[in-house]
């Protein structure tokens, strides 16, 4: 061979590196330690119920699978940290914010939606999500961001029928844009949310590259009982950059783990992906002055309500050793907050407070949080048992609430407000932020045609009546996008013939888009 090194990265020289540092074997055992015999390792022709080896390798791989996450079930994560720049004190009395140049230790999460495991990250119509878990000294902070700065639906009532539309259709298992749209077109708020996922936006040019942002709206209160409300950023310290769906339909048919193999070289080569820490605070704390409902993940602060506080970066150091421990085991959840932190009052916010703990249950059991990546620093509770891993149990300590025997006693937070926020939502239909976005976000003619031109990618299998509601849709958000969206749609049908069956696959010219440019 010549040298090929050309071609081998730090993800393909793992097990090399392993081998680098390992020097020599252990020695093998089952899984209660006894050693196993060479003679043991070989089947053929013996009676595999004599063999603790076999029957132990088998019975195990045969249940090595737990539930996968309902949503974002694809991803990968890495290690880092939390580094405080800028004194927010003033907003919040959150420990791990309290001085300049602190630091916390993260684990991040990055997620692909609408791609099951195994299907391409470099996707157009996929959400992609960055989660990050920061071990507070007052418990674990979780921030659980998208890549779009808003959210399809205001009501938790559309979660099951919004992962159901984008899905596999139930008969013929493949994903439908049929349903896609209909869905979308029965709830005209969620075309905004679409919108930013089928921009450039959707598709960042790798996960070093994309902002994420939790897009609820919290509380914060300080030491002297003052509140703030506020929206997080993770801004990319790399600033935007995406793909054009032309390199993403390439790259993904070479490669499509090309988002998580990114990650892992650049971090492997000592090149750490940053983000930038930010939030903004509404100018206000007095909401019934406000003129729109600053809780609506739905919709995008008015330019002029609030002012962007610098808060700190997270800086990511460090690959995870293994996946199903550090990164699949690792348990997200949005009501993971500290003290000076308060859940968003939101409707939908409200619903995934069921959703995560019920999620995670399932998929990983009562004792999630005793699992060891997901450990926080101190945690004392009256919980015992249920299914492993317990860990100590808490040992010999009393365990129920109240006692008389020096049990854990709750905090005492006098900063912390004591009303309980209720607000109204309205269900009320918005387009103005579909025209603001593409009219004000998207500046450029290729910005809103290369918006379009994925939009169609979509729906070009799409029957007519369910198109006629599209238009109608985008009509109303603004005429011009409509007729871009006509023009490209009969362009790319008059032009492109997708196969139904193999044999109208054309042998010489297997690409169906090869005549028109995307
Ligand atoms: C009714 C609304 C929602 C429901 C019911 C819901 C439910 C869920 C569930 C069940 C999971 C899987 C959890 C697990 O197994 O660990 C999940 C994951 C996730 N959700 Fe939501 N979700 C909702 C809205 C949102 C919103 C508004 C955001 C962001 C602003 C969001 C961000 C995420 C992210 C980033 C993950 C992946 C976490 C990871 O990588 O482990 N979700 N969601």
């Amino acid at each position: 061979l010549n040298s090929s090194d050309a071609n081998v990265d730090a993800v393909s020289r793992q097990l090399f590196d392993f081998r680098f540092k390992k020097k020599r074997p252990d020695l093998l055992t089952t899984s209660a330690g006894q050693p196993v015999h060479l003679e043991q390792t070989v089947n053929i022709n013996k009676v595999l119920l004599n063999n603790p080896y076999i029957l132990e390798s088998i019975k195990h791989a045969v249940n090595e699978r737990t539930p996968n996450r309902e949503v974002f079930s694809k991803g990968t994560g890495a290690y880092g940290y939390f580094e405080v720049t800028n004194d927010v004190t003033k907003y919040t009395k959150a420990k791990v914010f309290d001085t300049v140049g602190k630091r916390t230790k993260v684990l991040t999460r990055f997620g692909v939606s609408q791609t099951e495991k195994g299907g391409t990250d470099v996707s157009p119509i996929a959400g992609k999500s960055i989660s990050f878990k920061m071990y507070t000294e007052e418990g674990n902070l979780d921030f659980l961001g998208l890549n779009t700065p808003v959210y399809f639906y205001r009501d938790p009532v559309l979660f099951r029928e919004f992962l159901h539309a984008f899905r596999m259709n139930p008969k013929t298992n493949i994903r439908d844009g049929t349903s896609t749209l209909d869905f979308v077109t029965f709830n005209p708020i969620s075309i905004h949310t679409m919108l930013w996922q089928l921009s450039e936006y959707g598709l960042p040019r790798g996960f070093r590259y994309m902002s994420a942002f939790p897009c609820h709206t919290y509380e914060l209160y300080n030491d002297h009982g003052e509140s703030f409300f506020v929206k997080f950023k993770f801004i990319s310290e790399l600033g935007f950059d995406s793909f054009s769906l032309a390199e993403a339909s390439v790259i993904s048919s070479f490669d499509p783990d090309f988002y998580i193999r990114d990650l892992y070289n650049s971090i492997e080569d000592g090149n750490f992906p940053a983000w930038r820490v930010e939030m903004d605070v509404l100018n206000t704390s007095n909401l019934k002055k406000l003129k729109f409902d600053p809780f609506d993940v739905t919709r995008i602060w008015p330019n002029g309500t609030y002012t962007t506080v610098e808060i700190g970066r997270v800086v990511l150091n460090q690959n995870v050793k293994n996946q199903f421990a550090e990164v699949e085991q690792a348990a997200y959840n949005p009501t993971n907050l500290v003290p000076g932190i308060l859940e968003p009052p939101d409707q939908l916010f409200r619903g995934r407070v069921i959703a995560y703990n019920d999620a995670q249950i399932h998929r990983l059991g009562v004792n999630r949080n005793k699992i060891r990546v997901n450990c926080p620093m101190y945690a004392r509770t009256y919980n015992r048992d249920g299914i492993p891993p317990v860990l100590d149990n808490e040992r010999d300590a009393v365990n129920y609430y109240r006692n008389s025997f020096n049990g854990p006693v709750p905090l005492l937070d006098v900063d912390r407000p004591k009303r309980q926020l209720v607000i109204e939502q309205s269900s009320s239909v918005h387009l103005e932020d579909s025209w603001r976005f593409y009219n004000e976000v998207l500046v450029t003619e290729a910005q809103k045609q290369r918006l379009v031109n994925a939009m169609v990618l979509v729906a070009i299998r799409v029957p007519a009546s369910v198109q006629k509601e599209l238009i109608k849709l985008l009509n109303a958000i603004d005429p011009k996008l409509a007729v871009r969206y006509v023009v490209t749609f009969e362009n790319v049908n008059n032009n492109v013939k997708l196969p139904q069956v193999v044999e109208d696959v054309d042998r010489k010219n297997p690409n169906p888009f090869s005549k028109i440019t995307l």
